[in-house]
């Protein structure tokens, strides 16, 4: 047994109060290492180290901030092929998605590094002469960092790297199911230089630790990526402390398919929105809206290539798709299989696949002839699992598209510049595609969505300013 994975917690290893297990999903006869789990009293420590370090680190300057961001990302870059087999391993992504993200990451830190030193201000004359008005954004203090699994590298990238960019330090807590990514990159931001309570990793339970990080008075912002259900958990509480807040939850993302479109690039963009990285993605094409004169050669052909698909293990060359993260995730899945056709689809696919590996398989699956009132076409499955809705026209898909309660990433494929022009602009989505799967985003432009998938301002992108600080208005007068 390999030695047990520490919590970073100024500037030092610490051991939490019990250790959990990580296992593969891909095989679960692999302990992939024991990683200590946290306590509130870890969170208070992190959170006290956090609002010491901070006005040294702040009198700096930006050239340091960005001096470590960069070193950051050489070293994320240097090790993506070890980072990406740990991401894989333990989350269940595809070697070369892994490693893709791991390289992502590293893009991030880079992008941020650059970000440090083009923090905007403003200076303007005052209504009063002889008064200079300078507007400038300053850190908020200690942001808390709550983040999921399904990406276990690139989010906490796209919320560290500007965090620690704009001058605010950070406790992180990643999801349970994948400590292994966040502790590498941990081990890296440490050994970068970070100074002892800049950057703080508290692991274990969301239940513990990140209820620990949303009541701590001490942590002035929480930015969350998850599930629906503990965003709004989160966003009354940290309303009660008057905490801002910048939620990222869930998706139901449309992808229309018209008459005009191309089979092909159709096909292509709904498989890979659906059902790559096993349809975990916030972003996943999980609604396929087709118009009636191209449904039935569109389900042919995704059909086809969707049960092509080959499903195994992450670390495996030939697989395409992944297992599912967990097994509660795979229940969750199955539980939605059966409720398609309780709800009158036909269904494609969606069965537990028995390979050599114990893992969490799951071939992909098509719900056909849903209708956007059906719980699978309104719920986020977050599984391998797409919804296909029958429209008559361009004006039908685009009020199927916009009747979700959820508006993250929304897509169409179709050769007219009239219905790309007007899907741009009348989908209520933060994200539009045009012939191009709903998933897979820069990382340079905003994140986020409308209605019940986002709140608060974006993520990514230089936009990720208005999050991590906060404006000062300074007046003078030089007589
Ligand atoms: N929008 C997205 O990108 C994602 C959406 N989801 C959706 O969420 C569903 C469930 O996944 P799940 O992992 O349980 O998502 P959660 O929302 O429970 O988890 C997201 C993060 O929040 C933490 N957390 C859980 N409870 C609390 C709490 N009370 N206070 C503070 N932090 C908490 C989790 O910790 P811990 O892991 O320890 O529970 C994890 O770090 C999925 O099926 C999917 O629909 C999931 C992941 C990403
Ligand atoms: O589509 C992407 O590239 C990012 C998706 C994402 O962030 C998510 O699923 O949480």
């Amino acid at each position: 047994m390999t030695e047990p994975h520490l919590n970073l917690i100024d500037g030092t290893w610490l051991p939490g109060d019990h250790l959990t297990e990580n296992r593969n999903p891909s095989d679960l006869s692999d302990l992939i290492g024991l990683y200590a789990a946290g306590t509130a009293a870890d969170v208070d420590r992190a959170t006290a180290a956090a609002t010491a370090v901070l006005p040294g680190w702040q009198r700096q300057g930006p050239q340091v901030r960005a001096d470590l961001l960069e070193r950051i990302a050489t070293q994320i870059e240097a090790r993506a092929a070890e980072i990406g087999t740990m991401l894989a391993r333990e989350e269940g992504k595809i070697l070369p998605e892994a490693i893709a993200e791991t390289r992502r990451a590293a893009q991030i830190f880079r992008f941020y590094a650059g970000e440090a030193l083009r923090i905007p201000g403003e200076a303007l004359a005052s209504v009063r002469p002889g008064v200079d008005v300078e507007v400038t954004r300053e850190p908020l203090g200690v942001v808390g960092l709550i983040t999921p699994w399904n990406f276990p590298i690139a989010i906490p990238a796209w919320k560290i790297a500007p965090a620690l960019a704009y001058g605010n330090a950070v406790v992180m807590k990643p999801a349970d199911l994948v400590p292994g990514t966040a502790h590498l990159l941990a081990q890296i931001i440490h050994d970068a230089g970070c100074p002892a309570g800049l950057f703080n990793l508290v692991m274990g339970p969301g239940s513990v630790v990140g209820q620990a990080i949303v009541e701590n008075p001490g942590i002035a912002a929480l930015s969350f990526t998850g599930s629906v259900q503990t965003g709004r958990a989160i966003a009354r509480a940290g309303l009660e402390g008057m905490k801002k807040l910048q939620l990222e939850m869930g998706g139901k993302n449309p992808m229309v398919v018209l008459d005009d479109a191309d089979l092909e690039v159709a096909v292509a963009a709904s498989l890979n929105g659906a059902f790559f990285s096993t349809g975990q993605r916030c972003t996943a094409s999980s609604r396929l809206i087709v118009q009636a004169g191209i449904h039935d050669a569109f389900v042919t052909e995704l059909g086809r290539q969707m049960q092509a698909l080959r499903v195994g293990p992450a670390l495996e060359a030939a697989s395409q798709i992944g297992p599912v993260a967990s097994a509660a995730q795979l229940q969750g899945n199955l539980r939605y299989v059966d409720l398609a056709r309780s709800e009158g689809c036909e269904v494609i696919g969606g069965e537990v696949l028995t390979l050599p590996t114990e893992g969490h398989f799951q071939r992909p699956a098509l719900f056909l002839n849903a209708t956007n009132q059906m719980r699978v076409a309104r719920e986020e499955i977050f599984g391998p699992c797409a919804a296909v809705i029958r429209v008559q026209d361009f004006d039908e898909a685009l009020t199927v598209a916009n009747d979700s309660p959820f508006g993250l990433s929304a897509g169409i494929c179709t050769t007219s510049l009239r219905h790309a022009r007007n899907f741009r602009r009348g989908a209520r989505a933060g994200m539009v595609m045009v012939n191009l799967p709903t998933a897979g985003v820069d990382y340079h432009v905003p994140f986020g969505g409308t209605k019940g998938s986002s709140y608060g301002s974006r993520e990514q992108g230089r936009h990720a300013v208005e999050f991590y600080t906060t404006v000062k208005t300074a007046y003078g007068f030089a007589g």
